[in-house]
Parts: C-alpha cells; structure tokens; sequence
C-alpha cells in the first residue's frame, strides 16, 4: 500500500495568496490539493498543519472516503469553510496519488469522460455598460461561448465584479478590509440597461450570466429576474444570502431566470433543500471549499437527481490545482453546465505548471497521471505571503451589508 510518510503546507503568494497541501508517500509519489480560502488563508494552513497532519502519516494513501469520514467525523465540530477547504486539499491530494499510481488522469477514475471538454465562462468587466459590452466582445471573439457581465453603477465609487485590473480580478485588495458603500435601487435600475446592450451587440447565441452577489432580498432578486426574462440570462448568481435556503422560494415565485448558489457554500446540507425542492438550476460549490472531489460528487449526484446542473465556482482566488481538479469533475459528470474560468497571472501559472488547456470556449484537464498540476516549490517560495482581507460593504446610512 502506498503509505503516507509525509506532508507539507506551501503558502505562496504570487500576486496573491494560494496555500496548497502536498502529501508524499513512501515510494516518492505525491499529490497536491489547494487549501486556499481568500482572507482566511492562514487559517486554514494551521488546520492542516497542526490537526491533520499529524493524523496522515502512516495511513493507506488508497483509502480516500476512509480518510475523509475520519477526518470529518473526527473533527467533532463538522463543516464550516475551514474545516472542509482542508478535508478538501487532502481528498485532492489523495485522487492525484491514486491517478499516478493508476498512470491515468483522475476524470478516467470518476467513471471516465461524459463530454469532450467543458464550457467555461469568462469575466467581461467595466466601469461602463459600454466598457463591459466591449470587453465582452473580445471574449466572444477569443470563442468564449458564455460570459459573465458585470459593469459599474452610476453613483456608486465601486461595485461587485468592476476591478481596477480588468482580466485579472482581485478582491482580496488590503491588508485591512476595503469599506464599499452599496445602493440597491442604483444597482437594480443600471442590469437591465447592461443586458439590453449585451444582447444588441453580442447577439443570442452566446450565455450571458451576471453575479448579484448575495445583495437583493428575494424580492428583489424576483424584480431583476423578471426585468431580465426578455434578455435570456443563463443564470443570476447569488442572487440573495443563502443561509436561509427557504427565501429562494420566493424568487421562484417571481420568475424563471435560471438561479445559481453555493460558491461559499462547504457541504452538501447547505444546498440540500434548495437541489431537493427545485429552488436553483446551477449549484457552483467547488472542489476546494466543499470538501474536495468525493464530497462535490455527493452534491453533482443529489443535483443529478432533480435537473441541477453544476457550475463551479473558479475566481483566480482558487489556485490551478483547485481548476485541474475542478476540469477533472467536470468531464466526468453526467449533469455538467458551465466551470467559470477567471484565468490566473502568468506569476501564478508559473508557480503551478498544469496540463489544462483552454480553446475555443471550452477547457480540458489533459491526459497527465493525476490532476496534472504541479507546484514548483523553489518558485514557491520567492513569493512570500501577505495578509489580504475581502473588503467589506455597507449601505450609504454606514449600516453593514453584503459584499
Ligand atoms: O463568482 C465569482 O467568481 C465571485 O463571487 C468571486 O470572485 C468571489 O467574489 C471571490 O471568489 C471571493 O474571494
Ligand atoms: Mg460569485
């Protein structure tokens, strides 16, 4: 059996900061899995370090579910984003070992490819309805078949999905939580306008989606999906604060603009009532904060069963270990919808040389053994890591809102 002898924590901040589990068995085969939570990262490095680490070694590197059920079980106090982003490096790590001692890639243990690549969708931005409509141009123009637009609100000094970069998104922006100010009647009466010139300039043919955010009420969030029925969204994301799994009911009620939910969601009870009751059409958990590859297969299968479709979450916030993992689930699942893909710098990509590909729209994780990334630990270690919080929103009277 492939024992564990050993594990190892890298924090490395290449523009921004990726902390990435690294388990080495007994034979020198190892695995990687991306443990990065954004404005928590050290967090959970300590989880790893200090409280399972210790637990891996000498364990059967095989026993990939045996290991997640001690790891969760053993937690006593389960779930939460830390706890499962480091389940979730670990169960990666565990699936990238397992393909290179089989010498396939992990999508050929997940019961092989359902597709021939997966749709992705990239991040048209601006400060302008013209300034998103352009960039989103160019996407469509380098074959993207889906693109999320988000653009400034007049009145507001920032909002959601505008950055100050325009590929490379970067929300983690200060050492010390940013303070934007939040208007919702701005905000809801700017979308439409932006969909209208999206779709005269862009045509039908290519996915439009749009992230709220978790910023409307549900009524509210039932308004904007009926002011952008004639628009043909492929989702609205976030659409309102998901705790209460309930209040999507009421903007099922309102409209039928396709809903997607759950990238800061960590375990398939946060999404279970919304899949079992038909609230949402794309759940967006992913690999790295929803308990690794074994666990997100539990929710795709539970979706699978009610007509959910998947649409992980892939904010550059996610390392590209997180993205080859993600493409691995994508090509295997049989209820595939769409896998964002914020690209990464070129700082980043270097860290983590990866075999996955991007043409025409669609990506592919490769045919390499395991997940087929790897992170080059001299590079690694150049990049030191630096605190960065997500900002923090209030409304304009200073009462704290939603980011
Ligand atoms: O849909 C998305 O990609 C966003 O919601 C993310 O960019 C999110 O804001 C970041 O991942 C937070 O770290
Ligand atoms: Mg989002």
């Amino acid at each position: 059996m492939p024992k564990i002898i050993d594990a190892k924590v890298i924090v490395t901040s290449p523009g921004r900061n990726f902390v990435t589990l690294k388990i080495i068995t007994e034979d020198g085969v190892y695995g990687l899995g991306d443990a990065t939570l954004n404005g928590r990262e050290l967090s959970v490095a300590s989880y790893l370090q200090d409280h399972v680490i210790p637990c891996l070694i000498g364990r059967d590197a095989h026993r990939i579910e045996d290991i997640w059920q001690y790891l969760y079980k053993g937690a006593y106090w389960r779930r939460g984003p830390v706890t499962m982003s480091a389940i979730a490096a670990v169960d990666t790590a565990l699936w990238d070992i397992k393909g290179k001692l089989a010498g396939l890639p992990v999508y050929q243990l997940l019961g092989g490819a359902s597709r021939e690549s997966v749709m992705v969708y990239g991040h048209a931005n601006g400060t302008t309805i013209e300034d998103t409509v352009k960039t989103a141009l160019e996407y469509q123009a380098q074959g993207y078949k889906a693109i999320r637009i988000q653009c400034g609100v007049p009145g507001m000094a920032s909002t959601y999905g505008v950055s100050k970069d325009k590929y490379f998104y970067e929300p983690a922006d200060a050492d010390l939580p940013t303070e934007n100010v939040w208007n919702t009647s701005k905000y809801l009466r700017i979308v439409p306008e932006l969909f209208k010139a999206a779709r005269e300039a862009l045509g039908w043919d290519v996915h439009l989606l749009h992230d709220i955010h978790h910023r409307l009420t549900p009524i509210e969030a039932g308004r904007l999906g009926k002011d952008l029925e004639q628009y043909r969204p492929f989702w609205l994301e976030d659409a309102t604060p998901a705790e209460n799994q309930e209040a999507f009911k009421l903007i099922r009620q309102h409209t039928t603009t396709p809903l997607a939910v759950g990238e800061i969601f960590n375990s398939i009870h946060d999404c279970r009532e919304l899949i079992e009751n038909q609230l949402i059409d794309y759940i967006r958990a992913t690999v790295v904060h929803a308990g690794g590859i074994s666990h997100l297969r539990k929710i795709a299968n539970l979706a699978d069963l009610y007509q959910v479709r998947t649409g992980c979450h892939g904010a550059t916030d996610l390392s590209p270990v997180c993205m080859a993992a993600a493409l691995h689930f994508d090509l295997s699942i049989p209820n595939f919808g769409v896998q964002e893909y914020m690209r990464h710098t070129p700082e980043t990509d270097a860290v983590f040389p990866h075999a996955y590909t991007f043409a025409d729209g669609a990506m592919h994780p490769g045919e390499a053994p395991g997940l087929g990334v790897d992170i080059d630990e001299e590079l690694a270690a150049k990049y030191e890591y630096n605190r960065a919080f997500l900002p923090v929103n209030r409304l304009e009277d200073g009462t704290m809102f939603n980011w």
